[in-house]
């Protein structure tokens, strides 16, 4: 059993709708068949995600047929679509057997000019009728309503608008940072002022692109300002460079609420989710992906390796173990130390004395300049020089 670090801050309620499914469907290389379809949702569910998003009825008959699938699979996460405020795309996808809608209107500038040609006026005329029937036809699903490209948009719009959707009995509002611009300060702010003008029982969603490196920080500083529901696609997945990554974002919530991480979700699965979708979309796994990455939990550097044995957590803010990945020690370089050369000489049945252990771990280091040395090679020079 690994050591949980106790909480540092009092847990905070929120839920994760991943977006594999939907998002991910954007990317470069989403492009997933019936089978994949039904792979991810059910290893998102073991996983325990409360909500999985998956695309549009409307793009074609395929993916309709598809999200009856998957919504007939039983599975305990609930299922949301993702579709424009419009009636058309509405009543295809309340047949689908979904838990909810994700409605999504562009608010700035740009999306009202270059995407649907409305007015702030005229989008929320639309709402009230989309929302509106919804409310009236099927009242047993959730609705959310996210105002696209929110953070380039003009904030008095935005308070009208989530204003409005609110009053007509929307479950959450989203925020959306569609191309990634956002600053941690911005969306803190922004969601503490959204949460001023909607109903106290109204959820906020957030889901940030990750353009300029702020996906999970964003995330972050959604759930701190009162969100309640995280967009995320596994690896990160997504248009451009994607959105906040499933287990980006698990690493950072874990540090602040390591057991209320463990009590959701079954953690360890992750890597078995990251190397699903890096074979689907036929991609590695980044070398420093967040916890899964292959060098992730390597160690390699003198001072870090002596306090490593004595302690893992003196370089670790999370345990690997919880996650289901396990640490390398990489003792055979030329940033290497006598206490890394002295344990692992120690792990092999072999000691030395003081001035010996301080020879060989200078031998090691010399040969360390010519490139790293493998566990291999690093035995072999330990057995050499304790016979020598
Ligand atoms: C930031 C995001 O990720 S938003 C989500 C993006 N997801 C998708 O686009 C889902 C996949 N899309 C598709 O399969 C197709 O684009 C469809 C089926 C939705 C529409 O296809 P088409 O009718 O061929 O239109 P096309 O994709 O070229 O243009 C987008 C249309 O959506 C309209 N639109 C854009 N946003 C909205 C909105 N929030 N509400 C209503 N209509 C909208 C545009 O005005 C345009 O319609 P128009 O031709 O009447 O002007
Ligand atoms: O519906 C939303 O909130 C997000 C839509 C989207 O993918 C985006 O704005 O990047
Ligand atoms: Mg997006």
């Amino acid at each position: 059993m690994t050591d949980v670090p106790a909480p540092l801050l009092p847990a905070r309620s929120w839920a994760i709708i991943d977006s594999t499914l939907r998002e991910g469907e954007q990317f470069a290389r989403g492009n997933f068949k019936t089978g994949d379809k039904i792979e991810i949702a059910r290893a998102l569910d073991s996983f325990g995600v409360e909500f999985i998003e998956v695309t549009t009825p409307m793009v074609s008959a395929q993916t309709q047929a598809d999200i009856r699938q998957l919504t007939g699979l039983g599975l305990k996460s609930k299922f949301l679509t993702h579709v424009r405020c419009h009636m058309d795309d509405v009543q295809r996808a309340v047949d689908t057997g979904v838990d909810g809608l994700d409605l999504l209107f562009g608010t700035s500038s740009f999306l009202r000019e270059f995407s649907h040609g409305k007015s702030i006026n005229q989008i929320v005329d639309t709402a009230q009728g989309v929302i509106g029937w919804i409310k009236e036809n099927r009242p047993d699903l959730q609705i959310r309503f996210s105002a696209e490209d929110t953070f380039r948009s003009e904030e008095a719009d935005l308070m009208a608008v989530y204003r409005a959707v609110s009053d007509m009995g929307v479950h959450r509002v989203g925020l959306a940072d569609t191309v990634g611009v956002a600053t941690p300060r911005q969306v803190y702010t922004l969601v503490r002022e959204v949460r001023k003008v909607i109903h106290a029982d109204c959820g906020i969603e957030f889901h940030g692109h990750n353009d300029t490196g702020c996906a999970v920080s964003n995330a972050y500083e959604a759930i701190e300002a009162g969100a309640t529901h995280i967009d995320t696609t596994i690896l990160g997945i997504g248009e451009r460079n994607g959105i906040t990554p499933l287990g980006g974002f698990l690493a950072r919530m874990f540090t602040f609420d390591p057991q209320g991480l463990i009590d959701k979700y079954n953690l360890d699965l992750l890597p078995e989710l990251d190397r699903m979708i890096a074979r689907m979309v036929d991609l590695p796994i980044p070398w420093n992906n967040y916890l899964t990455g292959e060098f992730a939990y390597n160690h390699k550097a003198g001072m870090h390796l002596k306090a490593i044995y004595l302690n893992p957590g003196a370089y670790e803010a999370i345990p690997p173990g919880v996650f289901g990945v396990g640490r390398r020690i990489q003792a055979g370089s030329k940033v290497t130390g006598k206490h890394a050369i002295a344990y692992k000489a120690r792990e092999m049945g072999l000691h030395y004395g003081e001035d010996a252990l301080r020879r060989v771990t200078d031998h090691i280091k010399a040969l360390g300049e010519n490139g790293d040395l493998d566990d291999a090679h690093l035995e072999q020079v330990l057995r050499e020089w304790v016979s020598a």
